[in-house]
């Protein structure tokens, strides 16, 4: 595996490889690697000739500083593991050469980044874009993979796409669980044996929410969900949404044979965590 630094050269590297006839494929992450990331690889390397793993913590996603601070950074061991995963080239950049252009571009997603993360993580999205936007530029992918964990991100990337004119397919990559149900994700390293046991309320709250979709209101499905978390020690719900997974807005009622998504964060000890599951309501 080739592991590059500078955005110089792996713009002309992706060049060549374009080409010379080569699909790329590309799976942007933060590091801190784990199974869920390595299955995005995976499926990368089965469905293109060369596989590109960005490793960058971007900081203009960040809106709280400790959590950049603490944000885990493994790089020695994620290293080890894409060798495993057939991932051709890491793209792993300075964020001096990354954000060589101050200010910032502002993006506007319009309904999108008012609800949900974008409400409640100030600036998160105008981040995630402009890093995304960039790792294209530079990586020139042909398809690129997302976890459907971060699955208003997914969204985001999507609008960026048409709007920009992006030339490549995105796929959205179901979320890969802990055996007790737990989305894996990097910051899970964060939580304390206690805090990790308590972190599977998360997903227990989005099956509780399902078991009862079709039987009682929204109102009461979201009223249930928050007393069931407001009773565990160390955790402190942000929201729990039921929404529209393409838009991500908030639902009132919902139909036979509609397709949503149950949408959660919370904060678990210092960790702020997320998840979401995607529900079919046939015959309801
Ligand atoms: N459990 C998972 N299953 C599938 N895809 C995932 C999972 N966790 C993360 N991903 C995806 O991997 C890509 C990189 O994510 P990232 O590096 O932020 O990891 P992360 O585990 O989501 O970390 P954190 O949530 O702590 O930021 C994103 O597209 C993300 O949605
Ligand atoms: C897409 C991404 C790599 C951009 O920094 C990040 O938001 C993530 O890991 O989900
Ligand atoms: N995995 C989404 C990126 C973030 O939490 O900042």
């Amino acid at each position: 595996m080739e592991v590059i630094e500078q955005v110089s050269v792996i713009r002309e590297r992706t060049q060549a490889l374009r080409c010379n006839g080569k699909r790329i494929g590309f799976v942007p992450t933060m590091g801190a690697l784990h199974e869920g990331h390595l299955q995005l690889l995976r499926a990368s390397a089965q469905e293109n000739d060369i596989t590109v793993c960005s490793i960058f913590v971007n900081p203009t996603q960040f809106n709280n500083p400790d959590d950049y601070k603490l944000y885990p950074r493994t790089m020695e061991e994620d290293i080890a593991q894409l060798k495993t995963v057939g991932c051709d080239i890491l793209f792993a950049p300075q964020a001096v050469d990354v954000y060589v252009q101050q200010p910032l571009m502002q993006f506007s997603f319009g309904a999108l980044e008012t609800v949900m993360e974008g409400e409640h993580r100030p600036g998160h999205f105008n981040g995630v874009a402009t890093i995304v936007g960039k790792l294209f530029h530079f990586v020139q992918p042909h398809k690129a993979y997302f976890g459907q964990k971060d699955l208003q991100q997914v969204a985001i990337v999507k609008q960026l796409v048409q709007t920009l004119s992006f030339d490549l397919e995105l796929v959205r990559y179901p979320t890969i669980r802990e055996a007790d149900g737990l989305a894996m994700s990097s910051r899970n390293t964060r939580l304390d044996a206690a805090q990790r046991q308590t972190a599977t309320a998360l997903y227990k709250a989005l099956q509780l929410a399902k078991s009862q979709l079709g039987q009682k209101p929204l109102y009461s499905i979201k009223a249930t969900v928050e007393a069931y978390l407001t009773d565990k020690d160390q955790v402190k719900l942000e929201y729990f949404e039921i929404a529209d997974p393409d838009t991500l807005q908030p639902l009132a009622v919902v139909e036979a044979g509609q397709e949503v998504a149950l949408c959660i964060a919370a904060f678990v000890g210092p960790v702020r965590l997320i998840d979401n599951i995607l529900v079919n309501l046939n015959g309801v």
